[in-house]
């Protein structure tokens, strides 16, 4: 869109929120932010104290199940829309009024992005820079089309493509807020926390939310920790309330949650530096039953493990599943004050598979139950857990080292740039992570310390069993 037509749209767009009875504070002003990659922006043009009103809302004005079901026209897509899981109830509706020409909602469509650069609308080749970041596999777009195919098309809501209801669906993802239902509503929310699938959800406690799309709340873009204002819905308007004084010429912004960078890029299509602080690597289970059923393991002490065999295996992930610590992946962190880079449950799946016969049993019988992170975090959980994260990292193509490098080198697409941030960000936290396992320091004296499990290759090289004390019974170790 040129300059002019940017322009245009957002006067038209302020003109509209004005008749149609938005009210908004005069300190704030909507800027081109094109020139930093923010589309449009919110911005203080006069100080703010805390706790003011930037704008306050009707919530007639806002878009969604219930404001469309109020509209005559929609009356029969009622039930079909009612059917549908909410994001793509709002597609639908966003869809329709896309296609009337007298849409009370136009000058607000004109000002929602054409171009996203979520993942969804990233290419095979784009999303193979990425390398082994998790976010791949979270995508969904083919979930997202059989959707389309299931529910939109039969609507026959026009001469739309996939690529038009990603779009829609990606606004959707990007700028819906998920608010509470008037008659509950007590708590403020955030931008789109949480998925948003939901379009009237019950949370479990008192409080159901709806799926809204609300002008000029979506105007105002995010930061983690800089943000300094928030959508109330304790009044009888929604109202943008600072939650901290705004100096002149700040921008005004949102929080869309602590997010690692892989989820930003994928829900919102950009990353920050900003955000590094919130970026969180996955070790799954499969790679370590792969590694620890199948060799036998250098450990970076000098020492050796051997492999489990596929029954003792067995035992060990159903005790972590029967105490409730094992998972599909384990997330792991920054350290810093909200805690360690490896989990709890993570320490105690390492911990079960480490731990001698004696102690696994008096877990097994229940005789004892799992001792504390401190006591479970032995320096040969560490020592393996360093070289499980280690081979976790040599799943990406590139180093931490060579991204920094291709960083600083500069002139990348912008694809290739943000791709760049989040697997670098996720090194990053595997490095951590290693240096946090290698300080684990917990006697080993419960582990398998001084015992083998039984091993099929105990041949020799001539192919002859061997009479050494490896394969002795009584001597077997699998860790030594
Ligand atoms: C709710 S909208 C905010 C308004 C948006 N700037 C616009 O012009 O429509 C969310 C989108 O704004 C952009 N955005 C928000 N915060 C940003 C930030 N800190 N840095 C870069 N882009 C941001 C992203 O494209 C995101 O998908």
């Amino acid at each position: 869109m040129d300059e002019d037509n940017f322009q245009a749209a957002t006067e038209a767009f302020l003109s509209w929120l004005e008749e149609i009875g938005v009210r908004i504070n005069p300190k704030m002003v909507v800027k081109d932010l094109r020139s930093k990659g923010l589309g449009r922006g919110v911005v203080a043009a006069a100080s703010f104290e805390e706790d003011e009103i930037i704008f306050s809302i009707p919530r007639n004005l806002v878009l969604n199940m219930n404001t469309i079901f109020a509209s005559d026209n929609a009356n029969s897509g009622r039930e079909a829309l009612a059917s549908m899981p909410p994001w793509l109830a709002l597609t639908a509706a966003l869809l329709s009024e896309a296609q009337q020409p007298n849409s009370k909602w136009a000058p607000y469509l004109a000002v929602l992005p054409k171009n996203l650069d979520s993942l969804v609308f990233w290419s095979d080749t784009e999303l193979a820079q990425l390398q082994a970041s998790t976010v791949v596999g979270k995508i969904g777009r083919a979930g997202a089309e059989e959707m389309f195919s299931k529910y939109l098309v039969p609507l026959g809501l026009g001469e739309y493509n996939s690529d038009m209801y990603h779009r829609v669906a990606s606004i959707i993802m990007a700028y819906a807020f998920d608010i509470p239902e008037e008659s509950t509503s007590k708590q403020d929310t955030g931008v789109a926390e949480g998925e948003a699938d939901d379009l009237v959800s019950d949370d479990g406690e008192d409080e159901k939310t709806i799926l809204s799309m609300i002008p000029l709340a979506d105007l105002l873009n995010a930061d983690a920790d800089r943000n300094n204002a928030r959508l109330c819905c304790d009044n009888e308007d929604l109202e943008m309330r600072t939650i901290k004084p705004i100096s002149e010429g700040q921008e005004i912004l949102n929080d869309y949650g602590q997010l690692p960078r892989s989820d930003l890029l994928r829900r919102y299509g950009y990353v920050t530096e900003d955000y590094s602080s919130y970026d969180v690597a996955e070790i799954s289970t499969s790679l370590v039953t792969s590694v620890l059923g199948a060799e036998r393991l250098s450990l970076p002490n000098g020492s050796h493990l051997d492999p489990l065999s596929h029954g003792d295996l067995e035992k060990r992930i159903n005790l972590a599943d029967r105490e409730g610590v094992l998972d599909e992946t384990y997330d792991l962190v920054h350290s810093g004050q909200d805690g360690p880079a490896v989990s709890d449950e993570l320490i105690a799946l390492m911990y079960l598979l480490l731990l001698d016969e004696d102690n696994l049993e008096a877990i097994i019988t229940a005789k004892t139950s799992l001792p504390s992170r401190s006591k479970i975090a032995t320096e040969l959980v560490g020592q393996v857990l360093a070289v499980l994260i280690q081979r976790r990292e040599h799943e990406y193509a590139t180093t931490m080292e060579e991204d920094e490098k291709l960083m600083l080198a500069g002139n990348l697409p912008k694809r290739t740039e943000m791709a760049i941030q989040v697997r670098r960000g996720e090194k990053k936290v595997l490095r951590g992570a290693v240096n946090e396992a290698f300080s684990f320091s917990g006697a080993n004296k419960r582990m398998r310390i001084g015992q083998e499990s039984p091993r099929n290759d105990s041949k020799g090289a001539n192919g002859r069993k061997q009479t050494d004390d490896t394969c002795h019974p009584t001597k077997k170790r699998r860790f030594n």
